[in-house]
């Protein structure tokens, strides 16, 4: 009794102090543990957002766009949320009517009045661009273009949205950002990766665009886009052929073999048994064909198909000119094109096309996709409708044409050869977004693409919490051991001093 007495009045204050040293520890890494928790746990996360327009030649769409509100710079991902296709004919075929282009968009923007938070609404960007179907309506009458172009921003002025203008793009810039779009969404441009070319097939003009090692502009200026994204520079080479979008080359292709206005085609790009009475003014109410309507025709022709594919993409090849060519190298037309290099996406009517004929795997051999559509082409007209009763019969009917354009656009337009030709991938969308123009373009109008690769910190967030919440118990572990000499003795044997 009297050694534990003596035990006690040695080491009044020992037990008490470890006691409240040892709860203070304990609340800091309940504090620390609690702070970790706090900052790490998942947000609700808050968007921002872009609307694009595309007017094109045969119809509108409507892309509504994303990306995290918190990152800093932009540099958050953005991705496509909703796409919505007006309803109707592209925005140029309302040129005696334009009030009616503006009304046709209202649907699609109500959608993205709905889609996009209130909140949100003033500070969303909106942004109509206009391609190939303006670009022939404002060569051919400018007024009237600019009328379309007035009633189309009267109605979008209508929306709580952020209206940025309404405009048409150019060949080049069309080009330029379905190129971006597809190497954004890919990954390739903040990896610094090999680019991918981009094939876009419109209804009233195409675009190739590509990164070359042997081009850098000199060779021609007017095919050459300089960037520099994410830290790297990018010399794009890209032409946009007006007049060879799907539609205006069927016109091309139609008038080729209308020259002298008969009274009948027989058309080996169409089906045998497909017969239909076309209007000549029709036909050729476009500058891409104008000039060369026949003089003294009658108001119709009959239009019969013949079904022959060979016979077709010889017609077809007539609507090229390959004899002219002042540099090195051409595709056609007497338009510079550089070696081809490295993979391609092919999309818009090269996807539509080519999955409509269960063409898009590349790794059939070229000679197979010519026998598969020689033998499509040959199929009767009343078949071809019976095996695809759900299929417009617009499309329908021109599928055949528009898959023998398409071999021969690639082979004896842009030079593809059975070595490369497995080097293109036709694509509708890349992490679902669609392949376009239109997301390129509005990363390039809001500024979320950087020029120079953003800095990032050594750690992620998470990571450098953790170091933190790791290191601070270590401290903590070490404080207590250096206590040690005031820690009670736990002796079964009390000692006796
Ligand atoms: O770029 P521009 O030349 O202005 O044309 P666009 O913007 O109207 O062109 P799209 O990419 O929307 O469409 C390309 C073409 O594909 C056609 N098209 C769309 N859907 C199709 C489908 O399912 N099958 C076949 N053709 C289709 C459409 O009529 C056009 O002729």
């Amino acid at each position: 009794m009297s050694a534990q007495r003596d035990m006690k009045e040695k080491n009044p204050w020992h037990t008490p102090v470890t006691i409240i040293f040892s709860v203070i520890g304990v609340i800091a890494i309940v504090a620390l543990v609690t702070v970790a928790v706090l900052q790490n746990r998942p947000l609700p996360q808050k968007y921002k957002y872009g609307i694009v327009l595309d007017a094109g030649s045969s119809h509108t769409a409507l892309y509504i766009y994303e990306w995290p509100a918190e990152k800093d710079n932009n540099t958050g991902r953005v991705e496509q949320t909703l796409s919505c296709k007006v309803d109707g004919p592209g925005i140029s075929s309302y040129a005696s009517a334009p009030w009616k282009a503006g009304k046709s968009l209202t649907k699609c923007l109500e959608q993205a009045r709905q889609k996009v938070p209130v909140k949100r609404h003033s500070e969303t960007p909106l942004y109509l661009g206009a391609t190939a179907g303006m670009r022939l309506l404002n060569l051919e009458d400018s007024s009237a273009s600019t009328k379309v172009f007035q009633a189309v921003e009267e109605a979008l002025q209508k929306f709580p949205f952020s209206f940025q203008g309404a405009r048409i793009l150019s060949g080049q810039e069309e080009g330029a950002f379905g190129w971006v779009t597809v190497n954004y969404l890919d990954d390739r441009l903040e990896q610094n990766l090999q680019t991918r070319g981009a094939l876009d097939l419109g209804g009233a003009s195409t675009q190739i665009s590509f990164v070359s090692d042997n081009f850098d502009g000199s060779d021609s200026p007017d095919n050459a886009v300089a960037f520099r994204l994410y830290g790297n520079d990018y010399n794009l080479y890209t032409h946009s052929f007006l007049c060879y979008g799907k539609d205006q080359a069927l016109r091309k292709t139609l008038a080729q073999q209308t020259k002298s206005g008969p009274g009948t085609i027989l058309d080996p790009c169409f089906h045998p048994g497909y017969t239909e009475t076309k209007n000549y003014s029709v036909l050729y109410d476009s500058p891409c064909v104008s000039d060369r309507k026949p003089q003294g025709a009658p108001a119709t022709f009959n239009h019969t198909g013949k079904g022959n594919f060979s016979r077709c993409q010889e017609v077809v090849k007539r609507i090229f000119n390959f004899t002219e060519c002042k540099y090195s190298q051409c595709s056609f037309n007497e338009v510079f094109q550089p070696r081809l290099q490295g993979p391609f996406g092919a999309f818009s009517a090269y996807y539509f096309v080519m999955n409509f004929l269960n063409l898009t795997d590349t790794s059939i051999p070229l000679e197979v996709v010519t026998e598969r559509l020689s033998r499509y082409c040959a199929t009767p007209w009343n078949q071809v409708k019976e095996q695809h009763p759900g299929v417009k019969l617009k499309y329908l009917a021109e599928y055949c044409f528009s898959g023998t354009y398409i071999v021969t656009l690639l082979t004896k337009g842009y030079n593809f050869t059975s070595e490369n030709y497995p080097n293109i991938k036709f694509i509708k969308k890349i992490k679902g977004s669609d392949a376009g123009w239109t997301l390129g373009y509005m990363l390039n109008l809001t500024n979320m693409i950087p020029a120079e690769a953003p800095d990032s910190p050594p750690l992620p967030y998470a990571g450098y919490v953790s170091i933190v919440t790791v290191i601070a118990l270590l401290l903590f572990v070490l404080f207590i051991f250096s206590l040690r000499p005031l820690w009670p003795r736990c002796s079964k044997h009390p000692q006796i001093i």
